[in-house]
């Protein structure tokens, strides 16, 4: 009996890039194995007017995609890490986690070089309230600008000139094969991805033991301890998309370290923490850097 493995997938250019790369790294870690895709619509998708925040936050791009698997209709569902939300709906786990590309954010720009060559008051594109406030804290004076739709839509409205600049993931733009339109790098320590940025997320139902068996041949154990205490940090904080929140986690020779960031929308303002741990307290140390964080006063931002 043939096994086949039928990956649910959004039907963006993104997603489907991410979709064909697991499709082929399963193939060839099980070369017996059936590989197919499943491309279907989410809600997220569909809703494009209004910020992501206001509509229901990152599970809307999951739902559709996790009813598909409890239906049967499909075995696994390949994410963005960074769109996946801290707690995964119960009956669900990650069974892999893919080797993180850049984590980076792109600064794209067909005028200008980087954030400090943008003139007083430039126009700059992103619905991404972490990107914003970072954004703020670093340049008072721009003026930011609303800016949805997937990768490519928002590369168009660069180009159509309705922006001086817009802020993309770096990871993104290498997948699309669109990484000559990263200006420069916007990276740590003064700014900081999102959660997970970079890093491809495998999710499976937790009670097909054979599947996920399969699945775990792609596992990467590094990114999977950088990006929980990334999420560990962002699951203490209240783990919502309506706050700007950023993590940044690296392994090293000497350990984890994890820096943090949430934004202060009303006041333009960033609280930073950070700390090291060992490899085996991951989860620690994100709820350490979470705690620092509501020391500062994040709390209140929060709404926690
Ligand atoms: N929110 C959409 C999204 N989800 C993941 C990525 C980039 C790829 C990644 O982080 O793995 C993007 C595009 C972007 O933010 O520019």
């Amino acid at each position: 009996m043939t096994t086949t493995l039928r990956i649910a997938t959004r039907k963006s250019a993104l997603a489907l890039w991410q979709a064909e790369h697991v499709a082929a790294l399963l193939r060839v870690a099980h070369p017996t194995v059936d590989v197919v895709l499943v491309p279907m619509t989410t809600r997220g998708d569909e809703i494009l007017d209004k910020p992501l925040a206001t509509i229901g936050g990152k599970g809307l791009f999951l739902k559709e995609l996790e009813v598909a698997m409890l239906e049967g209709h499909a075995d696994l569902a390949v994410h963005s890490l960074k769109d996946v939300p801290a707690d995964l709906e119960p009956g669900f786990t990650l069974p892999a986690i893919l080797p993180r590309a850049d984590a980076a954010d792109a600064f794209v720009s067909n005028d200008y070089a980087d954030l400090a060559a943008l003139p007083q008051g430039a126009r700059v594109g992103t619905s991404s309230l972490r990107r914003q406030t970072q954004l703020r804290a670093l340049r008072p004076d721009l003026q930011l600008l609303d800016l949805r739709g997937n990768v490519g839509t928002r590369l168009g409205k660069l180009d159509t000139g309705s922006y001086d600049a817009i802020v993309l993931a770096c990871a993104g733009l290498e997948r699309l094969g669109l990484a000559s339109r990263i200006r420069s790098r916007l990276a740590a320590p003064d700014w900081l991805p999102a959660p997970g940025q970079a890093a491809i997320a495998i999710e499976a139902r937790d009670d097909h033991p054979r599947v996920l068996q399969l699945l775990a041949a792609l596992d990467d154990p590094d990114t999977r301890v950088t990006v929980s205490a990334e999420r560990a940090m962002n699951r203490a904080l209240g783990g919502s998309c309506t706050v700007p929140v950023g993590a940044w986690c690296v392994l090293g020779e000497h350990g984890l370290h994890l820096r943090g960031m949430v934004g202060d929308v009303e006041r333009g303002r960033l609280l930073h923490a950070e700390a090291h741990a060992t490899s085996d307290q991951a989860q620690a140390l994100g709820e350490q850097v979470a705690e620092a964080l509501l020391q500062q006063g994040a709390g209140a931002l929060l709404g926690l």
